[in-house]
């Protein structure tokens, strides 16, 4: 119990405890120490005896505010802000939500996560995709005070003693960027911080991960953004991107380092350009329990609408091996989405050995359609480039545009993962009206907003109304008219990450292997009723995202605990994880979530 408001609470205890119910908390400090620490500050919170133990009287305004009024207060001063804005441009008003929130999380992160879970479905687009790419963009001049850790190429040789100036003893997850690929943003360096800083924030809304283990971390190698070299202002090193070895060796020195001081913890990978995405996920994947979230939850959330788009045609779900798939962005995101979609395949067809799998895609990069007589290909598209052989699409050469394909190929599925804003265009979308499929599917994954392949009010009104639509950045539905709705689908991988880093966390998982990816990417694939895939929902509303985390998180630990990855996590160790039933595990998993209330502090020297 003591000290249970810090750790992950055991199963036993999980079973005997109501999860509102808080453990006293262990504090170092006193006085204005207390109510500059985030961690354990309570505001106008505080109880008088608290007041008293820890040296606040007098520091604070007398009178005590309970939890629920400060909620309110905050909430009012939310909605009035929202009002005060009206008419302003749109970006004036998301960054005024975004610094009252982060004003909230920089003082009381208690009070914070509370309002975030509470209201993840309004709060969401302002700490995630999109407004996190507006501040990214904007970082330099909304940066008010450091969160998470920055190494950078001047601390080589350092690390290993920089990870300890880090307070918490513990730390189970680690977000990492180097900021070369921020969201369809591009290389935005040293600012590009604010994407783990939003996936942690989601880590404790979806996963709830306690906000005192994790660790959001800027790999500071440089920046090829000629802009932000010339500004004066710019927060990071200003020099163009390491390369080759040089690079290698700093995210080398920092994985040792992390996991040196924190061997349990599970670091994942976001927003690194493709070439490091891919080479960094081979070189530590089968040595450190971490894994890509752009390459890997990706291609599970994209795999999971995939299957539902099948079922939505009213199809059985062998059919996926039918499917006509153009895939558009042959990066980290698309090559993850069609390496996955393709094992997927094989397994249907039963791991046979000669059967062409890949006859149903067609990837497009920034040169058109990838063939085999593309000269200087990228190693990872080359399993993917369409060849001139029986079987395929005649009338199709290297090169060819989207629109082209789009009309020869007349696919099942439009995937976009090519961070290009609005080309899906009319023509594209009218093309795909002709798809050989009863209900197309349009995936327009691509973020933030204004680099979205198309909007949804061009897909319904240009595809036809009877597709199937999915953004990676939320967009509202569609009204069609006559009473009927266009439903918009959020395909992003915070329907998958969250649960990922959370089955392998409390599984104990050595490493994040393909059949525990798989085992999250099916969970999430058969979490929607046929009724709602019927009316073209594939995704959960991200109201209900800690509960889809709670069932992705359990399939996760299973699957470690099947593959024999799995060590144990706290008290429950792989003996009684290996003892647990599905409902079992999904009730451990439940029940170790964080969730935010004041707990009382207790004073230690
Ligand atoms: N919805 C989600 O969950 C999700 C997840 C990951 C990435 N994304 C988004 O996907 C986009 C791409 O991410 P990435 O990591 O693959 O980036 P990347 O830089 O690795 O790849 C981008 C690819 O798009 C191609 N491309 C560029 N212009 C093109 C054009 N005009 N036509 C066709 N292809 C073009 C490039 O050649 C490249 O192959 C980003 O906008 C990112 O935000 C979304
Ligand atoms: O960050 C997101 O919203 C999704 C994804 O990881 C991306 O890079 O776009
Ligand atoms: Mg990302």
């Amino acid at each position: 119990m003591w000290r249970v408001c810090r750790s992950v609470m055991n199963l036993r205890q999980a079973r005997r405890l109501s999860v509102s119910v808080a453990g006293p908390c262990i504090v170092h400090k006193r006085g204005t120490d207390i109510l500059h620490d985030p961690w354990f500050n309570k505001d106008t919170g505080f109880p008088l005896t608290e007041r008293d133990r820890l040296g606040l009287r007098g520091l604070l305004p007398p009178r005590v505010i309970s939890f629920e009024q400060q909620y309110e207060r905050f909430m009012n001063s939310y909605h009035s802000l929202e009002h005060n804005t009206r008419g302003e441009p749109p970006s004036v008003v998301a960054l005024a939500k975004w610094r009252i929130l982060n004003r909230l999380h920089d003082r009381n992160e208690t009070l914070y996560y509370r309002v975030l879970i509470d209201n993840i479905k309004e709060f969401a687009p302002v700490i995630y995709t999109p407004t996190v790419g507006l501040v990214c963009q904007n970082y330099g001049g909304l940066y008010r005070r450091p969160r998470g850790m920055y190494f950078s190429g001047k601390d080589k040789g350092e690390m290993m003693s920089m990870i300890y100036n880090w307070p918490a003893k513990q730390v189970d997850m680690i977000v990492i960027t180097d900021g070369s690929r921020i969201l369809g943003l591009g290389d935005l360096g040293v600012q590009g911080i604010g994407i783990p800083i939003g996936k942690l924030d989601m880590y404790v809304a979806a996963a709830g991960m306690n906000p005192q283990r994790i660790l959001p971390v800027m790999l500071d190698v440089g920046t090829n953004n000629q802009k932000l070299l010339k500004d004066n202002l710019y927060l990071g090193l200003r020099q163009p991107r390491l390369e080759g070895d040089e690079y290698l060796s700093i995210v080398d020195e920092f994985m040792e380092a992390a996991f040196s001081r924190w061997p349990k913890a599970i670091v994942q990978f976001e927003d690194f350009q493709m070439k490091w995405a891919f080479e960094t996920l081979e070189r530590y994947r089968k040595k450190f329990c971490m894994f890509n979230d752009d390459v890997q939850g990706t291609a599970g959330v994209a795999l999971a609408g995939l299957l539902g788009a099948v079922r939505a045609q009213g199809r059985s779900l062998k059919d996926f091996v039918n499917q006509k798939i153009v895939v558009v962005g042959a990066g980290s995101a698309g090559i993850g989405v069609l390496k996955m979609a393709k094992q997927a395949i094989e397994r249907m067809l039963g791991n046979n050995e000669g059967l062409e799998v890949n006859h149903q895609f067609w990837l497009l990069d920034k040169d058109g359609l990838i063939t085999t007589e593309r000269k200087e290909i990228d190693p990872t598209a080359v399993p993917f480039a369409r060849s001139f052989g029986p079987g395929q699409v005649e009338g199709l050469k290297e090169g060819a545009s989207l629109l082209e394909v789009v009309k020869k190929v007349r696919p099942d599925v439009l995937l976009g993962l090519s961070g290009v804003g609005g080309i899906f265009n009319e023509e594209v979308l009218k093309a795909m009206k002709a798809s050989d499929s009863p209900r197309p599917a349009i995936f327009a994954m691509s973020n933030p907003t204004a680099n979205a392949e198309c909007t949804p009010a061009d897909a319904f009104k240009f595809a036809g109304e009877n597709i199937i639509f999915a953004s990676g950045s939320p967009f509202e539905n569609v009204n069609l008219g006559n009473g009927q709705v266009g439903y918009v689908n959020q395909a992003n991988n915070m329907y998958l990450f969250p649960g990922i880093g959370l089955g392998a966390l409390l599984s104990g998982a050595r490493l994040i292997s393909d059949g525990m990816l798989q085992a999250a990417a099916e969970c999430l694939a058969s979490y929607m009723t046929e009724e709602d895939i019927q009316k073209g929902i594939l995704f959960p509303s991200i109201s209900s995202i800690r509960h889809i985390t709670t069932h992705v998180g359990a399939a996760v630990a299973l699957a470690a605990v099947s593959e024999d990855l799995a060590e144990g996590h706290g008290d429950v160790g792989l003996r009684e994880l290996m003892h647990m039933s599905k409902e079992e595990t999904m009730d451990y998993v439940a029940h170790s979530m964080w969730y935010p209330v004041y707990s009382p502090l207790v004073h230690e020297k």
